[in-house]
Order: C-alpha cells, then structure tokens, then sequence
C-alpha cells in the first residue's frame, strides 16, 4: 500500500503506467521513489525490498550516499577512468559504478544494506578470493569486481613503488591487494577474474567513495607483447554484459637517470642477493668472507657488466640487426603488422624488441652470448641469478623509448604519462599532484603523505615489501658521481644512450634532467 501511496503521489506517470499495465516503466518507477517511499514508511513490504533496482536509480542513491557530482570531474575537467559513460542517445552520463561491475542482481534494498554495512570501514579492503588453479572459473561473472585506472608499468627501479605508495595516500584512490600484481608477466594463463580478485571490491568503493584503484609492475613495460595483451584484455572484458565503457587503464611510466637506473639494478638485482646466497652457503661451512671479498673473487663488477652488455647493443642496435630480429619476432602478430608498415610508410624510426638483442643461451655455464668472454676469463665468478633477464639487460631497460614507443601505437597519447624519477625526488608533492591530475583526482594535498619517505630503497629485497625511508635521512640512492665506472666507460654508455633520451622526449613531450 505504502509503495502504491508513493507512486501515485509522487510520480504520475507511474499511475499511467499501471493503467495502462507498462511493467517496465512501473519497475523504474518504483526503484525511484522507493527511498522517499522508504523514509515515510518504516514497514516497507517484500515487494519493494526485491524490486530490482535500475541504473538510474542505483545512481540517484550513489550522488545521495557515497559520492558528489564534482567527484566525477575534477578541477581541470577530468574524468577519472570509467566514470564517464555516453549513453544510447550518444549523451555522457556518468557510469554508476565506474571501473566496478555492478554487484549481481542488485535490489533496492541491498544495494542500499551495501553502503550501510560499509559506512563505517577502517581502510581494511577486501579483495575476492579467486584460487589462481581454477582455470575455468567463469570470467563472464565479473559482478563486484573493480578494475584498475592506472598501472604504473615501470620502469623497474626508478621509484615505482615510492610512486604506487604515494598515489594510494590519495583518500579516494584504493590499494590492490600487492604494489605489484605482474599479471601480463608471469600470471597471464590466469583467468581475469583472478587479475581482478587481487583489487578491491565495489563493496569497498561504495564504503569509501573510492574513485579508482591501480597497480604497479614494472616487469610490464619491457615487453611488447604485454603492451598489446594489457589493452585488448581489458576492452575484451570491458562489457561482460553490463557496458562498461571500453577503456584500458592509463598507463604511467617513470624514467629515471640511465646510469643511476642501471646501477641501482645491478645492486638489487645481481650484487646484493647474490652475496646474501654466497655468504648463507659459505656460513654452512663456517666460513666468513666481508661483502668485498665476494666482489672480488665471486661476483662481475658493474663495469665488467656494462662493457659486456654496451657491446652486444652496439651490434643490435646501431645496425639493423634489432630491427631485423624484432620483425622476424613480430611479423605473425596480426596487431603489430600494420603498426610496422605504417610506421615505415612515414619513415619513422622502426620498432625494436630490446630482448631481441641478447642472443640464445650459449651453454649452462654462458646463458647469454655477451658474457661469454667474461664467463671464460674469470670461471669462478658467477652469473646465472633467478632474476637474469633483469641483469642481462641493465642498459637496455635505461633505453625507455625502446618499449615505450610500442605503447604509444598502442594507447592514445593522452592516457599515457611520463614521470622523471628526479621531480619524484625533488619536489615529491608537486610531481605525485601533477599524476594525480592526470588521473582525474580532485586536487589533494600530498605532503604529509610523501612526507612518510621513501620506498623500495637500496638493499630492500622483495617487490610486494616496500621498505619506507624518511626522506630527511641521508638520500637513499647514489649520486651518479659515485657509482663504480671509470670515466671512460662512463662517457661511452652515456654518449650511447643520449641519442635514446632524446628519442624518448620528443615521443613523451616531456624532458627529464639527464
Ligand atoms: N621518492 C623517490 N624519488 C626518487 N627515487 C626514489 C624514491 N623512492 C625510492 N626511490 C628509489 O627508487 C629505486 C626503487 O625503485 P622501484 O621501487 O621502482 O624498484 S622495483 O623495480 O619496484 O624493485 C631505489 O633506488 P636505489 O636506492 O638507487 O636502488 C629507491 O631509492
């Protein structure tokens, strides 16, 4: 009675509706005013309680509850990802639930027990729980799930953790599950549904007014491939069934000084899990060495590695040699092809896949044709690490226009952001607002947030546990002036990689200090 009380006083067109027996526009009718019904009638009826709730109204409850209209666009007129949406008459409406997919067979009233019960989180997000074995688990039920807005996708070791640490500082920018989710690296036979479990859920957007969640892995910046496997995953699963908009996260990358990059890689890379793994099997033994001993006798110093590595680039990349390796790589891939041939019908430079340049392995001992003379001249010091792919290409990942010139043919230019490692550390604030800009973040104030320090610094091992230095302690990263390299070598990479950097700034439009 109540409910038929509130159509008909306060909706007309309902009471037509029902003359004229028009379901559709009743059941829309009712989701509308069910919550002026809702505050005038404490003994609501079943009826109402399992009403299925349309957008528009799920909607209307979002703007009185969680979020405000200035939300949706910030100072700038930016829309963070997902939450413009052009409806069927090609007007832009706001999505009701941005980058999530709407909660199953929502009704009013759970809809309405979702913001309620979240009211009051304590920044504890839940994520789904997907097992990662379950190959099959049915990735047309996204229902809950939230899908990141930003992916900062590397470059590795140039603050992505500092940088992923100080955007989730924002109060409506939610954590994933881990900084670094590497699902296009090392997951990608997973199902979506497990990539999404690892973010939070619409549940904790509704609780928080979140606008967007991300990750950061900068394993994916690299590779070619995942440039393209990240867009079309995402604009494939953009709709399952529920029309989101087909949109790919924005894409963030930091460049940091080449040599400094390539130096702090080695360290963390090569140098200190190497020694830890030397000293632990030397201990069994009683044995003792300092770390010195272990850089003399058993370990390739950075200059021995650069050498080895700048020539085998030489080769590669100052003849045509990558380029004639990455097309024989690329030329099955129906996306790349076209890309190749454009690119060369306008005499752009032609695409290369870095990982192209390093050979195959040349025996158990040699696992990559640029050591080998190394390998021979020193057989006690060691070079195959877990993370070789990483060490084999210490100067190579510094040459970030090579990747990244693949992911501008691949994401429209405006989605896509470089960061300079050296703002992000001179002038914290500034540079994490100016992200967030980008993002479509109402204006925050970062300060105290990146005031907390810095992250993922020096001998730190292990992605997933960023280590948190303040920033008044003695700045964590070396000057270049210290690093190990004689004059020589140290003109020789950066005569090589000028020309890169240069590259790299016009694609970006943006000019970094090195
Ligand atoms: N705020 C800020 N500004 C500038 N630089 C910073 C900042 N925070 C961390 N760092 C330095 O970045 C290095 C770690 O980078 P990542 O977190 O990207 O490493 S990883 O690839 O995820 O392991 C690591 O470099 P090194 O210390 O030279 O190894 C950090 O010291």
């Amino acid at each position: 009675d109540s409910i038929e009380f509130g159509i008909y006083t306060k909706v007309p067109e309902a009471a037509a509706a029902l003359e004229t027996n028009n379901n559709g526009i009743l059941q829309e009718a009712i989701a509308v005013v069910s919550d002026v019904v809702s505050s005038e009638t404490s003994n609501r009826t079943d009826f109402e309680i399992a009403s299925p709730l349309s957008q528009q109204a799920a909607r209307k409850y979002l703007l009185e509850t969680v979020y405000e209209e200035k939300d949706f666009v910030n100072q700038d007129g930016q829309v963070p990802p997902y939450w413009e949406h052009r409806n069927v008459s090609n007007e832009t409406e706001i999505h009701t639930m941005g980058p999530c997919y709407m909660p199953n067979e929502i009704t009013a009233e759970n809809w309405r027990q979702l913001i309620l019960q979240n009211e009051h989180h304590d920044d504890k997000f839940e994520y789904s729980d997907v097992n990662p074995l379950y190959q099959d688990a049915n990735d047309n039920d996204l229902s809950n799930m939230c899908r990141p807005s930003f992916v900062i996708i590397g470059a590795g070791k140039t603050g992505t953790s500092s940088l992923y640490q100080y955007l989730v500082g924002h109060p409506k920018v939610l954590p994933a599950k881990n900084k670094q989710v590497d699902y296009y690296r090392y997951h990608s036979e997973n199902t979506m549904k497990w990539y999404l479990s690892n973010f939070p859920r619409a549940q904790d957007f509704l609780s928080s007014g979140a606008l967007m969640t991300g990750e950061a892995s900068p394993g994916y910046q690299p590779y070619p491939k995942i440039a393209h496997m990240l867009g079309h995953r995402m604009q494939t699963f953009a709709n399952s069934g529920q029309h989101l908009p087909k949109r790919s996260p924005r894409i963030i990358s930091i460049g940091r000084n080449p040599l400094e990059r390539s130096y702090s890689s080695y360290n963390y890379n090569y140098r200190d899990p190497l020694i830890k793994k030397l000293r632990e099997e030397d201990e069994k033994l009683d044995i003792y060495h300092d770390d010195e001993w272990y850089m003399q006798h058993r370990i390739f110093s950075f200059e021995q590695m650069v050498q080895a590595e700048l020539h085998v680039l030489r080769e590669c990349l100052l003849t045509s040699l990558g380029e004639e390796r990455t097309f024989e790589v690329y030329s099955n891939e129906e996306w790349a092809v076209p890309i190749f041939e454009r690119r060369r019908q306008l005499g752009q430079a032609p695409l290369i896949d870095i990982e192209t340049c390093y050979g195959d392995v040349v025996s158990d001992a040699i696992p990559r044709r640029q050591w080998t003379q190394l390998v021979q001249d020193y057989p006690e010091k060691i070079i195959n690490v877990p993370k070789l792919h990483v060490v084999q290409s210490m100067v190579g990942r510094s040459l970030y226009t090579l990747p990244l010139e693949w992911w501008y043919e691949l994401y429209p230019k405006d989605e896509l952001y470089l960061v300079c490692n050296e703002e992000l550390k001179h002038d914290t604030a500034n540079t994490v607002s100016k992200v967030s800009d980008f993002l479509g973040l109402p204006r925050f104030d970062f300060t105290e947030v990146t005031s907390k320090g810095h992250y993922n610094v020096g001998k730190n091992v292990g992605y997933n546990t960023p280590t948190q230095m303040p920033v008044d302690s003695n700045s964590p990263a070396p000057a270049a002036s210290s690093i190990p390299i004689s004059i020589e070598l140290k003109l020789q990479y950066e005569e090589f990689v000028r020309p890169f950097n240069e590259r790299l700034f016009e694609l970006t439009g943006k000019r970094c200090n090195w």
